[in-house]
């Protein structure tokens, strides 16, 4: 790659040269989930104060061919509190610019490019995590991208392909050189899936090493590890996504703005979450929607085993909220379940 030769950057250069960052409401985000942050997930954790928000990723090769179900993918909620972003793959760097001007015609203020997905569909036709294996040519093509559309463009990408291709610095410079806005990392390998530990060493030093901002993520289950990976680390802000499931407080709790009590209590949440699905979706969707969260929010709780059984069983909208609300007040008085980052959750992802 040829990167220009430069002098050091400066905090104002850096300011100029990346504008996108320094409109995010807070360093605390939600990171992007596929089957999860959809357009009314996005929504509920705006109202719960997440820095900034990104899409599921979204097939750019399914939007060049106009699914309708793609397309309803890359809706954007109205008056965002924050930025929003839409999250493309697939390894044609042309599709991203034929699609680029739907994804601003939504409404979103940026599109990331999912450079992380391990998942072996995905890496087998050379997107995710593969675009990782030859930093040249992920320099050429995000280069492509970056001149041919408008939207700001940002990555998330892991550490590199195995312990032995840690090939995170040229990918971070090759993104850096093509104009992106930030780089995310999720501080594992693709070898390594979700197993182990991210390696927050290795996020601090790509931080100490580039001007371009980074967003740190992976294993973060509390608002005090949140919070101290930010200043330790010295990334630009952080991204949380299994731990923000069973506790979509976290950001309030980052933010110093949760009290004792939870607020808005498990079942509000839950009610709220049924508002904004059901203009949406059909039933079916809706319930299953709203099964998945009371059941992530009753996780730690006694009796949430027996809960989450019961939950799966349950067809209707009415009574998912209602099994919900008997949980949720009797559960209502105990302390708050915490979870440590080693614990195993959703040990699979596309990111
Ligand atoms: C169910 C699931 C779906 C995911 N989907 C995506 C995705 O669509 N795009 C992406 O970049 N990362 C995806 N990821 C990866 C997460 O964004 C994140 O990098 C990873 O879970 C590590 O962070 P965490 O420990 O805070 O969960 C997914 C992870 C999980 C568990």
């Amino acid at each position: 790659m040829n990167a220009p030769i430069q002098k050091p950057m400066t905090m104002a250069d850096t300011d100029t040269a990346y504008p996108l960052i320094q409109r995010m409401r807070n360093p605390f985000w939600m990171a992007p989930m596929s089957g999860i942050t959809d357009l009314c997930y996005r929504q509920l954790l705006d109202e719960m104060d997440a820095g900034v928000l990104i899409s599921e990723l979204v097939s750019a090769k399914g939007l060049v061919f106009s699914s309708d179900r793609t397309f309803k993918m890359i809706r954007v909620h109205e008056n965002p509190g924050t930025l929003v972003g839409i999250q493309l793959f697939g390894e044609d760097a042309d599709d991203y610019v034929r699609v680029a001007p739907s994804v601003q015609q939504q409404g979103a203020d940026f599109i990331d490019i999912n450079l992380g997905c391990p998942v072996k569909k995905v890496v087998k036709k050379g997107c995710g995590a593969a675009l990782m294996r030859d930093p040249e040519k992920l320099h050429a093509f995000l280069k492509h991208i970056r001149s041919n559309i408008d939207l700001p463009l940002t990555v998330k990408m892991r550490t590199g392909w195995s312990h032995d291709e840690l090939t995170i610095h040229e990918c971070v410079d090759a993104a850096k050189h093509a104009g992106c806005q930030w780089v995310a990392i999720h501080g594992r390998t693709r070898v390594q899936g979700y197993g182990g530990l991210a390696d927050w060493e290795l996020i601090a030093d790509v931080k100490r090493k580039t001007d371009i901002p980074i967003i740190g993520n992976g294993d973060i289950r509390s608002a005090d590890r949140a919070r101290t990976l930010l200043e330790e680390s010295g990334v630009d802000a952080v991204m949380i996504g299994r731990g923000a499931l069973r506790d979509p407080w976290i950001f309030k709790e980052c933010l110093g703005t949760l009290g004792e009590t939870l607020s808005p209590t498990p079942l509000e949440l839950l009610e709220r979450f049924h508002q904004l699905l059901h203009p949406v979706y059909d039933t079916r969707r809706t319930v299953l929607y709203l099964r998945k969260l009371a059941v992530w929010m009753a996780y730690g709780y006694p009796g949430a085993a027996a809960f989450r059984g019961m939950m799966f069983q349950l067809p209707a909208v009415k009574e998912v909220l209602k099994e919900g609300a008997v949980f949720f007040r009797g559960v209502a008085g105990l302390p708050r379940p915490r979870f440590d980052e080693a614990e195993a959750f959703m040990m699979g992802g596309h990111g």
